[in-house]
């Protein structure tokens, strides 16, 4: 009979110890807060480039938990998040996976994108995130209990969800929800200036350009500018780029290739930047 051998997966490199900068924008670090002492799971919802990776980061941070991210995909498997096993010469050792490493070691598992994970994908999260909190481990054999410090979030964007890509109501209906969204003015350029290193003048006029990009949604723009984008550019500019170009490069060109509209809010940067 074949060696079964488990290795053991330590979570060290997982562990924040600097903290990460994050402005908190109304009450969600008291809400995570106390999502995480009553041990209930957390959905972040939001925009693309609005702070939600930052935030975890900064809780983790703050509650002294190794933050373990996975980016979901289509082609993850239940596999993926779970665990396998791997021939290693005679033997048979078994891989956990990095739900499986969150709940073994009490970490924050954070699936950012969760509605990009196949529908059976998803399912797996489910036995953890009712008040049983256990993960059952069908090639082991095993039921892991998850202890107090073992917190999972989800990251999803309501903007980009098709019915197929919707989240079940059993699957969101077992999580606390934090709404996300680019930060008010005064916060953002605060943070733009910040992340960049270019002055508030700039940072202010960065982001009240993109205030105005962000209008354009109703005029068939996808999505807004992202708070991440406004950041790029002033990097860009922190490097000698005219504000312009910057803006061009960083702001306009990456959100639309639809060139009518590229032009459209051209002209409004061009109103705003002499
Ligand atoms: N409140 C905030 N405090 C500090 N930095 C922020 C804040 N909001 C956004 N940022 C900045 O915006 C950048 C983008 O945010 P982040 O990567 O967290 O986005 P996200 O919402 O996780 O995006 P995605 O859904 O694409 O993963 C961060 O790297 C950070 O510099």
């Amino acid at each position: 009979m074949k060696k079964i051998s488990y290795k053991e997966q330590p979570v060290e490199e997982y562990i924040i110890r600097e903290e990460p900068y994050y402005v908190p924008v109304k009450d969600e670090v008291e809400i995570f807060t106390a999502a995480y002492e009553n041990n209930l799971p957390v959905n972040l919802k939001g925009p693309t480039g609005c702070g939600k990776t930052r935030f975890m980061e900064y809780m983790a941070y703050k509650l002294e938990c190794p933050i373990i991210t996975i980016a979901c995909h289509e082609d993850l498997t239940a596999s993926d998040l779970i665990g396998r096993f791997l021939i290693k010469g005679e033997s048979t050792e078994w891989n956990d996976g990095p739900l499986t490493k969150a709940v073994r070691n009490g970490a924050i598992c954070y699936l950012d994108e969760f509605v990009e994970a196949r529908m059976d994908t998803r399912v797996v999260i489910h036995p953890l995130t009712d008040d049983r909190r256990v993960m059952p481990i069908d090639k082991l054999g095993i039921i892991l209990h998850a202890p107090p410090e073992f917190m999972l979030t989800i990251s999803y964007n309501p903007g980009y969800q098709s019915v197929l890509k919707d989240l079940k109501q059993s699957t969101r209906q077992r999580f606390v929800a934090i709404d996300f969204d680019y930060p008010p003015a005064d916060i953002e350029y605060e943070i733009v200036a910040h992340e960049s290193g270019i002055d508030m003048e700039d940072a202010r006029t960065l982001v009240e350009i993109g205030q105005k990009i962000r209008n354009f949604k109703q005029h068939g723009l996808e999505e807004g500018v992202s708070t991440r984008l406004l950041i790029y550019a002033g990097m860009l500019m922190r490097s000698g780029i005219d504000q312009k170009e910057a803006c061009r490069a960083a702001m306009i060109k990456p959100i639309t290739d639809d060139y009518e509209l590229q032009k459209s809010i051209d002209e409004i940067i061009a109103a705003i930047v002499e």
